[in-house]
């Protein structure tokens, strides 16, 4: 299932009462614990040893360093050479003390690149939660040169302990230079940052190191989502079920100009696995549909979920969905003929320049640009001033509930970088969202938005198998079915 994520102060927050009880020392224990037994697996793999592997640590004044220089201190003990390269400031005392009687050596931070590039493993322990967004300069140059450099040793690996330097823990942002992470040893919970932006793309892999924080009163900021979740998200059907108990989907797409939107979009819906899937248009784009489609139906008829906009500028069919009671995916040309409130559990799924047209419309100043820089930003805003979910679609799509909460789900394959693959995905959607309605009568916004990283899930897997848009809905089949087996 889903797991939460938080944003830097609600981890602080965690910590202090544990800091106030004095016991600020054996967390810190803890966690350097943990990040030693990273790097040693990590330094272990493929059948290395610890013993004689080069090791370089980079430290900043706080406690992210203590961390770095206590887990220094256990890879020297167990034979690694380990050079401690530290940025500015004091080093955290008890650590470096720790460190130094260990073996590790302290060089001067003017011969760090040659130390860096010598490396087989280094751990930057420059700043965690605690970081300011604009690094020194002199850090800046440092990070720059190090992770430009050919002169790195080959296969040479990067942990970051906590957040890695430069990436802001919960906002994934980064000011101007990032550590880029094969992986980041996070303490106590999930940070929100880690999943996200520039974040997503720093942090490699993400290990948990749990160092016993309460969140029981804590309400996370963030669900993060991995593949594996599809198997709990992805429903089958029981011998009970019959077509109106899964759910029927009511489809308003394509246009003259974008006909093959509209059977993109039923494809997908009926790939999916809805009951029955009606669509509505005229004559001609019906028979076009019904031609591609068999199953789709194209009599009036109860409609549970609607799916409105792809390849469609908006008509009247648009406004009765609308106004139908019933939620909406509103996509593509939907998104310019919004109505003053959609109905409860309605989502709409912009990429970056559809979000850019509909907050300008609403008096926010903003480019696609700063859109795709802080996509959490961005989706929240939105989701806040609709009062519905938004799927902000992207190399990595952001979920957002209107109270702020954001779902992340992972990052679909780059084959859906191609036109069309977005009218599947509302068809996807269409199809989960209306099995969801059908079983629950009604839809939280929590509902709406669980349902929508499910269908994210499926069409980024579905990506994998599909160099086109029409190629995705046999591949959408192929992973309902590989999820419902398990
Ligand atoms: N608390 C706990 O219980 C546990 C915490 N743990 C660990 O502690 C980490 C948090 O430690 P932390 O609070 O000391 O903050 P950290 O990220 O090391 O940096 C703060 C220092 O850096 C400085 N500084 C920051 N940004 C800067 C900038 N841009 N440019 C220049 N300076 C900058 C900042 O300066 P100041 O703001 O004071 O001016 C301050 O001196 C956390 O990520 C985890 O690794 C674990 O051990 C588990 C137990
Ligand atoms: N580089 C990429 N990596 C992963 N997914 C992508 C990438 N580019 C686009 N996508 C996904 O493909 C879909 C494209 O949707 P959209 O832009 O609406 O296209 P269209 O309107 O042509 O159907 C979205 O779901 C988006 O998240
Ligand atoms: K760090």
């Amino acid at each position: 299932m889903p797991r939460p994520a938080y944003t830097g102060e609600q981890i602080r927050q965690a910590e202090a009462p544990l800091l106030e009880a004095g016991e600020g020392d054996r967390l810190m224990r803890r966690a350097a614990g943990q990040l030693a037994a990273v790097c040693r697996r990590v330094l272990r793999l493929g059948g290395g040893t610890v013993y004689g592997r080069r090791v370089a640590v980079l430290t900043g004044p706080g406690n992210n360093g203590g961390d770095a220089l206590f887990a220094a201190a256990d890879l020297a003990r167990r034979g690694a050479a380990v050079t401690l390269l530290h940025t500015l400031g004091t080093p955290h005392a008890a650590g470096l003390a720790a460190a130094l009687s260990a073996g590790c050596r302290r060089v001067d931070i003017a011969q760090a690149p040659s130390h860096l590039g010598a490396a087989d493993l280094v751990i930057d322990g420059v700043f965690g939660t605690g970081a300011k967004p604009q690094l020194p300069e002199d850090l800046v140059r440092l990070i720059r040169v190090w992770q430009a450099s050919s002169a790195r040793s080959e296969g040479q690996i990067t942990v970051a302990v906590d957040v890695p330097t430069g990436i802001d823990a919960s906002t994934g942002r980064s000011a101007q230079a990032a550590v880029q992470a094969d992986w980041t040893v996070t303490f106590g919970g999930l940070k929100t940052g880690l999943f996200t932006g520039a974040g997503a793309r720093a942090s490699g892999r993400v290990v948990l190191a749990p160092i016993g924080l309460d969140f029981s009163d804590t309400v996370p900021d963030a669900w993060v989502y991995k593949r594996s979740d599809l198997r709990e998200l992805v429903k089958a059907p029981t011998g009970e079920d019959h077509k109106y108990t899964r759910g029927v989907v009511g489809i308003c797409a394509g246009s003259a100009d974008y006909p093959g939107a509209a059977v993109l979009c039923t494809n997908a819906a009926v790939a999916a696995g809805a009951g029955m899937v009606r669509i509505t248009g005229d004559e001609r784009l019906r028979s076009a549909v019904t031609s591609h489609v068999p199953e789709a139906v194209a009599a009036d008829g109860r409609v549970q979920v609607w799916a409105v906009g792809p390849g469609s500028p908006g008509s009247d069919r648009t406004e009765a969905a609308f106004s139908s009671g019933e939620p909406v995916i509103a996509d593509a040309g939907a998104l310019d003929h919004l109505p003053e409130r959609l109905p409860a559990g309605s989502i709409i799924t912009p990429h970056a320049g559809e979000l850019e047209r509909l907050l300008k419309a609403r008096g926010h100043s903003v480019q696609r640009s700063q859109i795709e820089q802080d996509q959490l930003r961005w989706a929240r805003t939105a989701a806040r001033e609709l009062d519905a979910v938004v799927l902000l679609k992207g190399h990595r799509t952001v979920i957002a509930e209107p109270d702020g909460t954001v779902h992340l789900p992972p990052a679909g394959s780059a084959n859906l970088a191609t036109a069309g693959s977005g009218d599947v995905l509302t068809g996807v959607l269409a199809a989960l969202l209306a099995e969801r309605a059908a079983a629950k009568g009604h839809l939280e916004p929590g509902v709406t938005a669980v349902t929508a990283a499910a269908a994210v899930l499926l069409h980024g897997r579905a990506g994998k198998s599909a160099t086109h848009a029409s190629g995705l809905p046999r591949a959408v089949e192929q992973a309902v079915l590989k999820a419902r087996a398990r």
